[in-house]
């Protein structure tokens, strides 16, 4: 990758399908088109409920308050209260049927540890929804101790990344594992390690600093220069927020969140109207949606899909057949993960989802509890596999 291009615009390049022999995928598995509508084994095709159906793009603002409705899939118990019996079978349906087309990375693990015998695999994980189960209290957002003894372990075994939207020193502290690679704000903010890469060392938004543990390391910042317009934009948008019962706003340090889960959903339009009413005025940041969240970013060609490249770089890890890069993730700007892997045809995204959406991930997982089993499948395979001589030399 060349990291000195592409800096500046914000263009957002059309998927290109995926090339299977590119992938270089087991005979067994089969390439999909996320764009392609879902099918059932007998050919029917079976329609996936729109309102499941979370959009990739930035939402316009004619849209938004559809998007902001639709940003957060309910929660499936409490959701199965409310609904009737048949449409809940109508969601089953189509969730099982969304799963033919991204399957569980559970079910088909045997599949991926195929692939991934005689490669080295890099392991770049989102945190909220992810790592974490989705709370009402955003700094609540605990991980169990189950999941960093499981995180902790797999970074023993494979390179390990958390990339999330929130700031890159909140991330770090709720996981506290000193082992892995951190990129905050949406992959604008990368901890990684030094390596003597010419392409990440000169890159203008890459120093050399050390780390809470004194260890030399590469902070890279591309959006820096947006700092204080991010702190002006955060102390208005907490203003003008402060009188909506339940409205959060979040600092990411180059990204702000409005949080609106807790506002009653009557409240949802107004929260709307006064946020995107209010970035007008700033033509350099745009509002993405997340999790019943609107994110505010700089405009700037640079995602969690470029940061799994600059890591991918950084760790010696790029322009490497043998190297198999996983990313896990739950929600739209994770999109940009998947679509990188996707398209480079070098590693599949696994989409945390309990409901149907498009996706340009491989597979899929429906939660944390089943993201930790990987992970702890993982750990074992890969110690099964070191216990294995003819392996061994290879598989490390
Ligand atoms: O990239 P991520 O690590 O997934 O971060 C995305 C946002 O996650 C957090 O918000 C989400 O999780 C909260 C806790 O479960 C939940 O209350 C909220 O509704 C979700 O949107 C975080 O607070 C945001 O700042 C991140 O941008």
């Amino acid at each position: 990758m060349d990291l000195k291009s592409n800096h500046s615009s914000p263009v957002l390049a059309d998927p290109v399908p995926l090339s299977k022999s590119r992938l270089g995928l087991p005979s067994n598995m089969t390439p999909f088109s996320p764009a392609a509508a879902p099918y059932s084994s007998s050919g029917l095709y079976l329609q996936i409920p729109r309102r499941k159906v979370g959009k990739l793009d930035d939402v316009r603002a004619n849209s938004w308050l559809d998007a902001m409705k639709a940003s957060s899939p309910p929660r499936k118990k409490l959701n199965k209260d409310f609904i009737s019996e048949s449409q809940s079978d109508e969601t089953d349906a189509a969730y099982r049927t969304w799963v033919m087309n991204h399957p569980s990375a559970l079910t088909a693990f045997h599949q991926i540890t195929a692939y991934a015998r005689y490669k080295k695999i890099a392991l770049f994980l989102d945190y909220d929804g992810t790592l974490s189960p989705i709370v009402d209290n955003p700094d609540h957002a605990f991980m169990s101790s189950a999941m960093r003894a499981a995180v902790k372990d797999v970074a023993k075994y494979f390179p390990t990344a958390i990339i999330s939207g929130r700031s890159r020193s909140k991330v770090n502290e709720f996981v506290r594992l000193s082992e892995l690679y951190y990129a905050g704000s949406h992959g604008m903010d990368i901890m990684g390690p030094i390596r003597e890469s010419q392409s990440v060392d000169d890159h203008p938004d890459c120093i050399r600093t050390t780390d809470e543990q004194g260890k030399e390391v590469h902070l890279f910042q591309p959006a820096s220069e947006f700092l204080p317009m991010i702190n002006e934009v955060f102390d208005s948008l907490i203003d003008i927020t402060k009188d909506i019962v339940g409205a959060k706003v979040e600092n990411n340090k180059f990204c702000v969140s409005v949080h609106y889960r807790n506002v009653d959903e009557k409240m949802w339009e107004e929260v709307g109207k006064r946020v995107f009413g209010f970035m007008k005025d700033f033509p350099r940041l745009r509002v993405t949606h997340g999790r019943k969240v609107l994110e505010v970013r700089p405009i700037i060609d640079w995602n969690k899909g470029k940061a799994v490249e600059f890591l991918l770089e950084s760790l010696g890890l790029s322009h490497r057949d043998d190297v198999l890069p996983i990313y896990v993730g739950d929600d739209r700007t994770d999109e940009d993960a998947f679509k990188v892997l996707r398209e480079s045809s070098r590693g599949f995204g696994i989409l945390v989802s309990t409901v149907p959406k498009e996706t340009k991930a491989f597979y899929s997982l429906s939660d944390p509890s089943e993201v930790l089993e990987f992970l702890k499948s993982l750990v074992r395979w890969k110690k099964s596999v070191a216990l294995q001589p003819e392996d061994y030399m290879t598989a490390i």
